[in-house]
């Protein structure tokens, strides 16, 4: 993990945007390198749709103008972080609970872009675990279907509620977040499409086709991956 590669990334992101843009902001430690360059480049007429209560902070702090996803439901870019980038440009997100808020956005973007340090690029998704947004209501009996899921993907270990000192981490809308480690996803389609079918699960950490571009900060600058 490195913030000088984070840092590259988001610079460079931030030159895609152009004035009058609608622009999604992503959440995390990268994004909000992006949001800082952004901010910093002072474009006129920017609307934009922060992807968490942290970022919407983060961006008004910065001057920038703030719209939702009910006043601007067309975004033109959003840029945000991933925790894993795999072949094809599949991404693991919600590391930092924000991945339903950030998928609403995202599939509403004309164009997507990823940015992240060299360390997230790997060959396979699924070192990191996945996330799962649950509703809290019932969730160990959700939590049992997932294990039936995963088990069904030859996941062995089973999803772990996350938690802080001060009880269960509740995502911005509420939520709770399962983190399932799953090692190896062998078929990140059909896992997506089998958590999603599950009552109680609101959402999941794979983004599948929805990405672009991605932006690969390093030491000294920044490459590029297509899809
Ligand atoms: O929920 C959080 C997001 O999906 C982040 O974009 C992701 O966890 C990457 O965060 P970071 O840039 O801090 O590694």
């Amino acid at each position: 993990m490195s913030d000088l590669q984070k840092k590259n990334a988001g610079e460079a992101a931030a030159q895609y945007v152009e004035a009058g843009m609608v622009v999604g902001l992503g959440t995390g430690s990268t994004a909000a390198w992006f949001v800082k360059a952004l901010a910093a480049r002072n474009l006129p007429d920017l609307r934009c749709v922060p992807t968490s209560e942290r970022t919407a902070d983060l961006a008004r702090e910065l001057g920038l103008t703030l719209s939702t996803l009910e006043d601007t439901p067309k975004i033109d870019l959003t840029v945000d972080g991933a925790d894993e980038i795999g072949p094809g440009l599949a991404l693991i997100k919600g590391g930092g609970a924000a991945l339903l808020r950030e998928k609403l956005v995202w599939e509403a973007s004309a164009r997507c872009i990823c940015i992240a340090d060299a360390a997230k690029v790997v060959p396979a998704l699924g070192t990191f675990p996945l996330p799962i947004e649950v509703v809290a209501f019932g969730h160990k009996t959700t939590a049992n279907r997932i294990a039936d899921v995963l088990a069904d993907h030859d996941i062995g270990s089973p999803a772990r509620v996350r938690e802080a000192e001060r009880g269960l981490i509740r995502t911005d809308g509420g939520n709770l977040i399962y983190d399932a480690a799953c090692k190896l996803i062998a078929d990140p389609a059909r896992l997506a499409s089998d958590l999603k079918s599950l009552t109680g699960v609101v959402e999941h950490g794979l983004f599948l086709d929805l990405t672009d571009l991605a932006i690969i900060g390093t030491d000294d600058g920044f490459g590029t991956i297509n899809p």
